[in-house]
């Protein structure tokens, strides 16, 4: 009598179609008030607009006298930014000295800088240019004025225009927070492996490509094999209702997606009712990978652990599911293929290739082991079964 032992094989879920369930499986967070400090990286959920103009007032655009009428003028007062206002209009025939960015007194008809004025104790003398060297209110930026349309990421440049503006929070749609769990008794986190041991490589690479589609790496926690550390990880997860900053929207899982005696993701997803949205894809590297929801909110994504295969799986369905819930916009490119690549029957491959003026060239090293070709590359050119040798989608590198 035969025992069958082991799960039956299971026809994979397509390259393109796990990467579009991926997409269609989350919805972007909810925007958020955020403090400029915290909003660096973020996307503005609506249009950033002046809630003051630029500059506030007519000031002064050098340091040197403000004047009415034609000179000599008798100097009436002093006017430094920051400081009292003159307390009335200037008569023609009077000055005052004045600093950049003060406010000039009504009545002003031009700034004589210093380099260009004589003066006594008393009077200054000097030639001006009606209107010359006056900045006026909102010359710059109008009050009301849509600086930066929503959707824009906020730059160290717009926390600074935010803040001239009289902002102290922006309406951002938060970066989605992820949870990095790396699995593997033997998997070592520093110096070099011994016998019998490997170093995290996936760890390292996550944050920079968490962060180029949106979201952010909340914490990389390291599990030892077996179900009970995995299960306590996922079920210990803070959904995010309304998108809280703090919170977990996506846990990627390293390692356990397989089918040994340590892989137990499927499982632990089992025993918690996550409703699995991918089991499993037909690309190479990278087939035994997943997507599942925990029954609480947060998504599951499954990678290999080999760390070709990992980087290939977080391509096909972590990025395209942070995207969306980030709000990040999606862009397709695509290109020649050179170097004689030949399509596999079944699976999709991704080739790491580097972009040159005579299209895409394949770098060698695509072991599913390395990281070295996709270190070589700058983007991963996607090859379908049956792919005519015309072009392809090619996903750059971050
Ligand atoms: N019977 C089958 N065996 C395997 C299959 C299969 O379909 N049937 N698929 C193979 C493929 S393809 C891959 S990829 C791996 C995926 O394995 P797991 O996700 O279960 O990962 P592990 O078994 O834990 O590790 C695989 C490999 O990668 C090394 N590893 C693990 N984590 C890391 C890390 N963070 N950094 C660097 N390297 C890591 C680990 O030591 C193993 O060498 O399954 C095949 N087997
Ligand atoms: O996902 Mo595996 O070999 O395809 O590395």
């Amino acid at each position: 009598m035969t025992v069958l032992r082991h799960d039956p094989v299971v026809e994979a879920m397509s390259w393109e179609a796990a990467r579009r369930v991926a997409a269609g499986s989350a919805k972007p967070l909810g925007a958020v008030p955020v403090p400029l400090a915290e909003a660096l990286g973020c996307r503005l959920a609506g249009p950033l607009r002046a809630l003051v103009p630029v500059p506030g007032a007519d000031v002064s655009a050098m340091d040197g006298y403000a004047v009415a009428g034609d000179g000599p003028w008798r100097l009436a007062g002093r006017v430094l930014a920051g400081g009292a206002a003159h307390p009335g209009p200037l008569a023609a025939g009077e000055a005052v000295e004045i600093a950049t960015g003060a406010p000039v007194p009504e009545g002003t008809g031009a700034v004589v800088p210093y380099e260009r004025a004589m003066a006594g104790a008393e009077s200054v003398d000097g030639a001006a240019e009606p209107g010359r060297h006056i900045r006026r209110r909102g010359e710059d930026i109008p009050e009301g004025a849509v600086v930066l349309e929503a959707g824009a990421v906020v730059t160290p440049v717009a926390l600074g225009l935010a803040a001239a503006l009289g902002h102290d929070d922006l309406l951002v749609r938060p970066r989605p927070g992820v949870l990095v769990l790396i699995t593997g008794d033997e998997v070592v986190h520093k110096g070099r492996p011994g016998a019998g041991r490997v170093r995290d490589a996936i760890g390292p690479f996550l944050p920079g490509l968490v962060e180029c589609a949106g979201g952010r790496v909340a914490d990389t926690v390291h599990l030892p094999d077996g179900p009970s550390a995995l299960h306590a990880a996922l079920s210990a997860t803070t959904a995010t209702p309304g998108g809280a900053r703090d919170g977990v929207d996506v846990v990627v899982v390293c390692g356990a997606s397989s089918k040994g005696p340590a892989d137990h993701l499927r499982g632990v997803l089992a025993a918690l009712g996550a409703d699995v949205l991918v089991d499993g894809v037909a690309v190479r590297p990278g087939h035994p990978q997943a997507l599942a929801r925990l029954p609480h909110g947060p998504l599951v994504a499954g990678l290999p652990g080999n760390p070709f295969a990992a980087l290939g799986a977080a391509l096909t369905l972590l990025v395209p599911a942070l995207r969306r819930l980030a709000g990040t916009p999606v862009t397709r490119e695509t290109g020649t293929l050179g170097g004689g690549v030949r399509p596999h029957p079944r699976d999709t491959r991704l080739v790491p290739v580097r972009r040159t003026a005579g299209g895409a060239a394949p770098v060698g090293h695509d072991r599913p082991g390395s990281l070295w070709g996709a270190a070589l590359a700058d983007a991963l050119a996607v090859v379908p079964p049956g792919w005519d040798g015309e072009r392809v989608e090619l996903i750059e590198l971050p």
